[in-house]
């Protein structure tokens, strides 16, 4: 717990900036989320200022959501280059499973060598080429279910992977984190996990254990969730409230709601 509250107060003195190359649905709502936190946001895809803004950043984010050609060339100049640098790299394989196009994408993108990889059970699944066809964005899958993926995933990436759900496992090789915070209703707004990979990234530019700092930002999430539930009548004042709750977290509030262990 010292070493989530030591990086939560990392983020809040440094304010990391983080790149996210994301998809056109949650650009908005990851912004917001980020600056509520008390990082800063820039989304930036043009091919031409992918390897001048990867080097003033302090994390990439990379969300393959609404892919395509162009901005798949500019994730891979913007991997590369980020590791080149020694900069985190985080990868969200929305999608992953739902057609051979993003499966492709995927194997590029994770042969850059992912940092920490963020996302829902079916896409874990999916990624461990555990044989299943992905429904679209959601999960159909719990993460208990794909725990056994995750840790196959961790093991042949060397990367940090979260399985974002009810429960959250954040695994890297033998170690594993759980956080049990969170509410049902997160799922019912729309790239709530393109959030959480977001505030991943900002912590993994300020806390350089990247199993530390992916455990950490899945406990703020989750426990601004828990909070924003409390206040809210839906998915919509959720969203609302989940901004307000992150704005409004201290090191203290988040020490006493936090349910997070190692196994
Ligand atoms: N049933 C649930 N109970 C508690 N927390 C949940 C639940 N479902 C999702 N969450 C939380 O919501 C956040 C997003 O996780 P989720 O697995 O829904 O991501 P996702 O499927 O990638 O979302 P999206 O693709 O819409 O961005 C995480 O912080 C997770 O802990
Ligand atoms: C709904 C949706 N479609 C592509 S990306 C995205 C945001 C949630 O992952
Ligand atoms: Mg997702």
């Amino acid at each position: 717990m010292e070493s989530i509250i030591s990086a939560f107060k990392k983020v809040k003195d440094q304010t990391p900036l983080v790149q996210s190359i994301t998809n056109y649905v949650v650009m908005n709502n990851t912004a917001n989320a980020l600056l509520s936190l008390g990082a800063s946001p820039i989304m930036a895809h043009a091919r031409s200022e992918m390897e001048d803004m990867v080097s003033i950043v302090g994390a990439l984010v990379v969300n393959i959501g609404t892919l395509d050609e162009y901005w798949v060339e500019s994730m891979l100049t913007a991997a590369k280059k980020a590791k080149s640098l020694q900069k985190p790299y985080v990868l969200d394989p929305v999608g992953a499973g739902a057609t051979t196009y993003r499966n492709q994408t995927l194997t590029q993108l994770i042969n850059c060598k992912p940092d920490i990889i963020r996302g829902n059970a079916s896409e874990i699944m999916s990624l461990a080429s555990v044989n299943i066809q992905t429904k679209g964005v959601d999960s159909t899958n719990t993460s208990d279910e794909a725990l056994d993926a995750g840790k196959r995933l961790s093991n042949e990436t060397g990367a940090v992977v979260c399985i974002s759900g009810e429960v959250d496992y954040v695994i890297l090789g033998e170690k594993i984190g759980k956080v049990k915070n969170g509410n049902p209703l997160m799922a019912k707004v729309t790239g709530m996990g393109c959030t959480a990979s977001a505030i991943v990234g900002a912590f993994a530019a300020v806390e350089k254990d990247y199993f530390t700092a992916t455990l950490a930002a899945m406990t703020v999430m989750g426990v601004a969730g828990d909070i924003a539930a409390e206040k809210a009548e839906g998915p919509g004042t959720l969203q609302l409230h989940f901004y307000d709750a992150l704005y409004q977290l201290t090191p203290e509030k988040l020490e006493e709601k936090a349910i997070t262990e190692i196994l």
